[in-house]
Formats: structure tokens, C-alpha cells, sequence
């Protein structure tokens, strides 16, 4: 077994606002965020190691190089100085998953990702090597000597062993990238939902649990933004016909929601998919002239150029709209779009995606909005919306 462990808690987001402080050069921030993530980590320890374990002393070495990384002079690279700083939060939790699982029994070795996944370079979204990485995991996991390993998600590193990161939620990514490469029977996902669920139960007070869905429908599900899954994560396993159990770590005994085969069958409950914090952008042509493919190769080439996803689009005669999440990156692609085109936005909106639509469940989820947009395809209806309090009867 391969045990793939997270950051503790909001450990990222910590990291993140870290991250921002060393890029700026705020040393008060840069202490009030380290002291943060340093109490968080420090109360966990002290609950599962005495005073005197070795791990202790172990513990305040990771702390001390955390804290030494952003004593350096931040180079003008935003996405590299956030790798280096950001991934410390996945090699803490496991240095202290391992030596806990250890101390109570669960025999098993602490492995370095970072010598296993290997990446090319687009820092903050680094993509596998897949050949690179399986040579590493094969020459590094062998079930004979151990049966156990605990290892980081979502990081990985270069072929110049320099630290990458996949992606926001990017665990559960590590965890498939691994199950493809060692031919795993089967990858489970432990949340703090039941399972994959018909929408956030955060949001939607009804949210029911899914039982078992095919990999399609869980890759648009994913890709229209369900968070419980990240998107990347579906394809490894589906080229292998690895079965993916999303279970609870709240009640192990749940049963789960169990992603396999197109044969799984198709859902029969709508799903509701809630993007918040959203742009609403509109881009038209300076000289009244049509949105054609040669303007619209433009746009895309902005976009990409920018690594700005785009989460919805529609085109006009002489518009062309998209919903993209407002991200810090977002004044650049602005600026880089106003150079040929004009632009107008609109803030504080959210892409409301429903899979499986019907009439009835259109009218619970935007009576009482106002609709930007809309788009509605066989299965799947989209509403751009003013942000306002979601109330539901
Ligand atoms: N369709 C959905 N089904 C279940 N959970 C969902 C869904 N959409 C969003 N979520 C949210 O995803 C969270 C779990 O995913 P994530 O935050 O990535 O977990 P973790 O941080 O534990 O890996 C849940 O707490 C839930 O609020
Ligand atoms: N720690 C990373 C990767 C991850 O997968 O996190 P989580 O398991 O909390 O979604 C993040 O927060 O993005």
C-alpha cells in the first residue's frame, strides 16, 4: 500500500499567504504567517509524540528550514519561490504521518515524491513525466522489503530534483498518478464527505451521495468544478480500469461513492456545481467588426499565454464572453486583452453548472437570481449569476 498524505488542514492556504508575504518582502507578515503555520503544526506533535521522542527534535529541524528558505533573497519568479515555499506543508505532514504510524505499529517508510514524481517545469501546474516517473517508482517501491510507504501529494520535482507542485488539490492527482504507474488494484480518496455528492453540501443543504458513477461522468463533473475531485485525476485511472472509492475518513464504514466503467450507469438526480468568485468577461473587436476565428485564435492565445482557464464561453456576431475565476493573475490578461480588443467585466458572479437537469430543478436554483448568462446543452444547463445568499426550502 501507498499511503499519499495531504497538508494538514488549511496548511496550503497558510503556506500561500507565506509565500505572499517572503515575495514582498514583509517581515512582519512573513513571522505572523510562519508563527501560524508553526502553533498549527506544534499542537498536532505534541499530542502524538512525548516530549523526548526523537521525532520532536526532528520536527524543529523541518520548522527551522522552512523558516531559513524565506530568510533568501525572493527571486522574480512568483510560481517557483511558491513551489519551493508551499510544498514544505505536504513534507511536514508526512515526516509526522510516518513517524506516528511507526510509533503505533504501522511499520512503513517515509519516501521523497520529489524522487519519484518527476515534472517539467511550469511551476504551481507542473505536468508529469510519466515515463521518468515510472522508471523512479519502480526502481524506489518495492512491496517485498516494505509494505507500507507514506509519501506527499501534490508535489514533484524537476530532472534537476527542483520542487514542483500539480495544481491546487493536486493529491488526489498524485494519488492516481501513483495507482497508473504501480497498476493498483484499486485508489481510495478519504474526505470528509460520504462520498461524491450531487453538489457541496457547504452550499446545498440536500446533497445526496452518488453511489457509483463511470469515469466520463466524473471527469465532467470535475471538469465543470466539483471540487471533491480534482480533474486531472480520472484519466490515469481510467486507462488502467482502476476503480476510484471516494469514502469518508469520518465513518470508514460508509461505503463510499465508487467511480469505474462507462458501465457504471448514468445519474439519476441532477448535480449541482457551484463556481464562486468568478469574472464575467466581455471582449469585443476595437472596430465594430465580427468575432471570427482569426480574433478568436488571438483571445485563446491570451488566455493560454497567461494560464487563465476558461470555465465557460459563448460567442456573438460581436462579443465574445467568458467566465474564468478571479485569480491574482487576472490584471495581466486584462491588460494583455486591451491592447487589441475592448473589454468590459463584471465581478462578484457565479457559474452555477447542473448536470442532468430538469425544468424543476432550473427553477429551485436560480428563482430569485439575476441571470448574466446561460447556456443549456442535452444534459447540462449553465447560469452565470449576480452573487447574492443562496436560501433554500
Ligand atoms: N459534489 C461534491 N461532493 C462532495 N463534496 C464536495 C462536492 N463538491 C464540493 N465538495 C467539497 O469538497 C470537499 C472535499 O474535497 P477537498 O476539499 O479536496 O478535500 P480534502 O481537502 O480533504 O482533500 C468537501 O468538504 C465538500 O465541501
Ligand atoms: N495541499 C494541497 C493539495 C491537496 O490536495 O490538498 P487537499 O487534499 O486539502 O485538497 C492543496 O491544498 O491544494
Amino acid at each position: 500500500m501507498v499511503v499519499v498524505v495531504s497538508a494538514m488542514g488549511k496548511t496550503t492556504n497558510a503556506m500561500e499567504k507565506l509565500t505572499e508575504a517572503f515575495v514582498q518582502q514583509n517581515p512582519v507578515q512573513m513571522k505572523t504567517s510562519f508563527e501560524a503555520i508553526f502553533d498549527y503544526h506544534n499542537q498536532i506533535v505534541r499530542k502524538l509524540f512525548e516530549k523526548d521522542d526523537p521525532f520532536m527534535s526532528k520536527f524543529d529541524q523541518l520548522l527551522k528550514t522552512l523558516w531559513e528558505r524565506v530568510q533568501l533573497n525572493p527571486g522574480l519568479n512568483y510560481d517557483f519561490e511558491y513551489d519551493q515555499i508551499v510544498s514544505f506543508g505536504e513534507i511536514i505532514s508526512t515526516h509526522i504521518v510516518s513517524a506516528y504510524a511507526n510509533s503505533i505499529g504501522i511499520a512503513n517508510q517515509w519516501l521523497d515524491v520529489r524522487h519519484l514524481i518527476k515534472t517539467d517545469e511550469s511551476y504551481r501546474d507542473a505536468n508529469v513525466n510519466w515515463d521518468l516517473s515510472s522508471q523512479f517508482v519502480h526502481d524506489n517501491i518495492d512491496f517485498k522489503q516494505q509494505q507500507v510507504y507514506i509519501t506527499q501529494g501534490f508535489i514533484g520535482s524537476t530532472i534537476n530534483n527542483i520542487t514542483t507542485t500539480l495544481g491546487r488539490e493536486g493529491s488526489d492527482y498524485s494519488g492516481a498518478v501513483l495507482a497508473h504507474v504501480l497498476n493498483a488494484d484499486s485508489l481510495s480518496i478519504w474526505k470528509d464527505v460520504p462520498g461524491v455528492l450531487n453538489a457541496d453540501p457547504r452550499w446545498y443543504p440536500f446533497a445526496q451521495k452518488l453511489k457509483e458513477i463511470s469515469y466520463s461522468e466524473a471527469v465532467e463533473l470535475a471538469y465543470y468544478g466539483a471540487q471533491v475531485i480534482h480533474p486531472k485525476t480520472l484519466k490515469p485511472l481510467q486507462n488502467k480500469n482502476i476503480p476510484l472509492f471516494v469514502k469518508s475518513f469520518l465513518d470508514e464504514e460508509l461505503e463510499g461513492t465508487v467511480i469505474r466503467t462507462e458501465e457504471s450507469g448514468e445519474l439519476d438526480v441532477p448535480v449541482y456545481i457551484l463556481k464562486q468568485d468568478q469574472l464575467f468577461i466581455t471582449i469585443s473587436p476595437k472596430d465594430f467588426s465580427f468575432i471570427l476565428e482569426d480574433n478568436l485564435s488571438d483571445i485563446f492565445a491570451i488566455f493560454s499565454r497567461n494560464r487563465i482557464k476558461i470555465n465557460l464561453m459563448q460567442n456573438s456576431a460581436l462579443n465574445f464572453t467568458v467566465c474564468v475565476n478571479n485569480v491574482r493573475d487576472i490584471s495581466k490578461l486584462i491588460s494583455d486583452l486591451q491592447k487589441d480588443f475592448v473589454v468590459k467585466y463584471n465581478e462578484q458572479v457565479e457559474l452555477l453548472t447542473i448536470r442532468n437537469y430538469t425544468d424543476a430543478s432550473i427553477q429551485e436554483m436560480i428563482q430569485g437570481k439575476e441571470v448574466v448568462d446561460s447556456q443549456l446543452s442535452r444534459k447540462t444547463a449553465r447560469f452565470v449569476v449576480k452573487e447574492s445568499a443562496w436560501l433554500f426550502h
